[in-house]
C-alpha cells in the first residue's frame, strides 16, 4: 500500500508500470557488486529488462549509451571510473541514473566518492536503507556495514512519528540533492521534496536476504527507464515489496518455514509470475 501522511491511498497502477517494461524489454546498464550482481540480472531479466553488467572503464560509457538506465552501486566503490564514464554516457542521453549508496555508513572513502558522483550527475533517484541515506545526509559514519545499524533498528520500530519525523529530514536531504530518494525498510520512504508517499509492502524475509536493495535499485531503473517521475519510484518499491509478499504465499512451507535461500528464488520467480494470476 502505498500512502501520504494525511493517510489518502495512492492508487498506482502497478501493473501498468510493468507492462511498459515489458513491452520496451529497457537496456539496464548495471555496475553494480559481486554479491548482487546476479540476482540483480535476473530480477531484471524475470521483468522483461535486459541487464547488462559491465564496469570497465574502456567500454562502460559506450554500453551505458546503447542502454536506457543506468545503476550506479556504490558497493562496487572499485569501480568508479566506469560509473564516471558510464555516466557521461546517461547524462549525455538524459538517461534516468539510479545510485545506491550501499555501504557509504562504513566508509569515509566511499561517502566522498558517492557524494562526488551526485554532484557531477544529475541522479534521478538515490535508494538506500536509512543508515545509508543519514550517513549522507549527516556526512558521517552511520553503520558497520552494509546492513541497517542497530540504532535504527531500535527507534524505528513501527512508531508513526518516528516515521514521519524521518520522512522529514529525508525530504530535506531529497532538496539538498535534488533528486527522488527511496529509503527502504520495513516502510519504505519516498520523496522528491515536494511530494512524500510511504510504501508499506514487503516482507521481514526480505531483509534476511543479501542483496534485495540492490535488487531493489536494478528495479528502479527498470520503472525509470518508462517514467521518469516520482510516482514511478514509488511503484517501483511498492513492487519490489509485492513480490516479497508474493513469494512468502507461494513457497512451499518446511516444517521450520521457509529459508531464506529459497526466499531469494521465491523472490526473482515473482517478478516474473505477480501478474499471471
Ligand atoms: N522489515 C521489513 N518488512 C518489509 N519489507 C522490508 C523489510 N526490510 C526490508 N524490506 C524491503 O526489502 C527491500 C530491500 O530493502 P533494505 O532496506 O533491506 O535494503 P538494503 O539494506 O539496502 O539491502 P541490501 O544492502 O541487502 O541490498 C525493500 O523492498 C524493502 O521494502
Ligand atoms: C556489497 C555487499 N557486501 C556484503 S552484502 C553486499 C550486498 C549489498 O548489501
Amino acid at each position: 500500500m502505498i500512502f501520504n501522511e494525511k493517510k489518502e491511498i495512492y492508487g498506482v497502477d502497478i501493473k501498468g508500470f510493468y507492462v511498459k517494461i515489458a513491452k520496451k524489454n529497457p537496456g539496464i546498464h548495471c555496475i553494480t557488486n559481486i554479491v548482487s550482481a546476479n540476482d540483480c540480472a535476473n530480477i531484471l531479466l524475470a521483468m522483461g529488462a535486459s541487464p547488462v553488467m559491465a564496469q570497465h572503464v574502456l567500454d562502460a560509457g559506450e554500453i551505458s549509451g546503447g542502454c536506457d538506465a543506468l545503476v550506479c552501486n556504490f558497493g562496487a566503490t572499485g569501480a568508479y571510473d566506469a560509473m564516471y564514464e558510464a555516466a557521461k554516457s546517461a547524462a549525455l542521453l538524459k538517461h534516468p541514473i539510479v545510485a545506491d549508496p550501499v555501504g557509504v555508513g562504513a566508509s569515509a572513502y566511499r561517502r566522498s566518492c558517492f557524494l562526488d558522483f551526485i554532484s557531477k550527475f544529475k541522479v534521478s533517484c538515490i535508494r538506500g536503507n536509512i543508515s545509508e541515506i543519514r550517513a549522507l545526509h549527516e556526512k558521517r559514519p552511520t553503520a558497520r556495514g552494509v546492513d541497517v545499524s542497530e540504532y535504527e533498528l531500535k527507534n524505528n520500530s513501527g512508531d508513526e512519528s518516528v516515521l514521519f519525523k524521518n520522512a522529514e529530514w529525508i525530504r530535506e536531504f531529497s532538496l539538498k540533492v535534488n533528486c527522488i530518494v527511496v529509503c527502504s525498510g520495513e516502510t519504505d520512504i519516498v520523496t522528491d521534496g515536494k511530494n512524500t508517499v510511504f510504501v508499506t509492502d514487503g516482507c521481514i524475509l526480505m531483509s534476511r536476504v543479501s542483496a534485495t536493495g540492490c535488487m531493489a535499485s536494478a528495479v528502479t531503473a527498470a520503472f525509470l527507464s518508462v517514467e521518469n517521475s516520482f510516482i514511478s519510484a514509488a511503484a517501483s518499491i511498492s513492487f519490489m515489496g509485492r513480490c516479497g509478499e508474493y513469494a512468502l504465499k507461494h513457497l512451499e512451507r518446511g516444517t521450520s518455514g521457509i529459508g531464506s535461500g529459497s526466499f531469494r528464488v521465491g523472490l526473482i520467480d515473482a517478478a516474473g509470475l505477480i501478474f499471471n494470476e
